[in-house]
């Protein structure tokens, strides 16, 4: 079971929510006691370029540097044994978090909680937006999908997951594609049509049933903001309707802490370019809170 000795906060795209962020959750989570020894690992900047044009995906040469970096600083992170967690940057991030964590931590296990299954190959995806599609890159049983000769910027990433190692929560937007292979594969997931029926501590539980039976395994959690139910965040790029609440989204924190297997953490799209102040506060304020629960922060007394 991995100690947890300090935390690794790593900013992908330093962007000034980002650093409210990563400095709250550094004084948040040393305050609360935690008993975390919290190590700001920095920004991860990128060369911003003019990107081919749309060549199945969008920026595939930006967004492929990017991750190889990203994969490097996780990588090191977690064999530094700290729970590592990094701070997006929209959801493409997750295609270098998980590669990282995985050349670590072989045997983890992925909880993925989104609106989205981001499971759109660079052939199915309707938009070409790579954080639709970060999965599919990941995915041994999708590597053939990928046009890897046209994508050269990604020719550093082996896939590294077994379909049987992924659980969606959250689910409520799928693109054709990704809901053929959800259903092809038998892929775990809960909607919210599923939140709604069994109530969030039943889909977590059965979640973690499905893919750390043994409670064995590393686990790394994938946290989309827009998960939650866009009236608490608003300022991200693709809300969707009818999410979890912000008790469920930290119950969801809560639970993944007391495994004491949360290996690695990514926290996504919270996007500063949208929404109004008061949304860019809510979201804020939203990701803080279910990240210190990841951490061991309690509601309870
Ligand atoms: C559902 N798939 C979308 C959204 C992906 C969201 C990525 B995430 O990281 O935020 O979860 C949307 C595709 N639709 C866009 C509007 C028209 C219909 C297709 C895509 O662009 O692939
Ligand atoms: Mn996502
Ligand atoms: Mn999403
Ligand atoms: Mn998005």
């Amino acid at each position: 079971m991995k100690n947890i000795l300090g935390i690794s906060v790593l900013n992908v795209v330093s962007t000034v929510p980002q650093i409210i962020i990563s400095t709250t959750v550094s004084s948040t989570v040393t305050t609360a006691n935690t008993g975390h020894n919290v190590e700001d690992r920095g920004d991860l900047n990128f060369d911003v370029f003019k990107d081919d044009p749309r060549n199945y995906v969008l920026n595939p040469k930006a967004v492929g540097a990017a991750t190889k970096k990203v994969s490097k600083a996780v990588e090191q992170a977690v064999r530094d044994n700290k729970l590592t967690v990094t701070l997006g940057g929209d959801h493409s991030i997750s295609i270098g978090t998980i590669h990282g964590h995985a050349r670590a931590e072989p045997n983890l296990c992925l909880l993925w909680i989104d609106a989205h299954a981001d499971i759109n190959t660079p052939l199915t995806t309707p938009s070409g937006n790579i954080h639709g599609t970060p999965l599919s890159f990941l995915v041994n049983q999708l590597k053939d999908t990928i046009p890897w000769a046209a994508l050269p910027s990604f020719d550093w990433l082996q896939p590294c997951l077994n379909i049987t190692d992924i659980a969606f929560v959250g689910l409520r937007d799928l693109d054709p594609g990704e809901r053929y292979i959800l259903q092809k594969f038998n892929i775990t997931s809960f909607s919210i049509h599923e939140v709604d029926r069994f109530g969030i501590h039943e889909v977590i539980a059965r979640s973690l049933e499905a893919v750390n039976p043994k409670g064995d395994r590393p686990i790394h959690m994938s946290f989309d903001i827009d998960s939650v139910d866009p009236a608490a965040t608003g300022a991200t790029g693709t809300p969707v309707p009818g999410g979890l609440t912000f008790r469920e989204g930290m119950f969801i924190a809560e639970h993944v802490y007391r495994t004491g297997l949360l290996s690695a953490l990514d926290l996504v799209e919270v996007n500063p370019e949208v929404g109004s102040r008061q949304d860019k506060v809510n979201t804020v304020m939203t990701a803080v809170e279910v990240l210190t629960a990841c951490l061991g922060k309690k509601r309870e007394g």
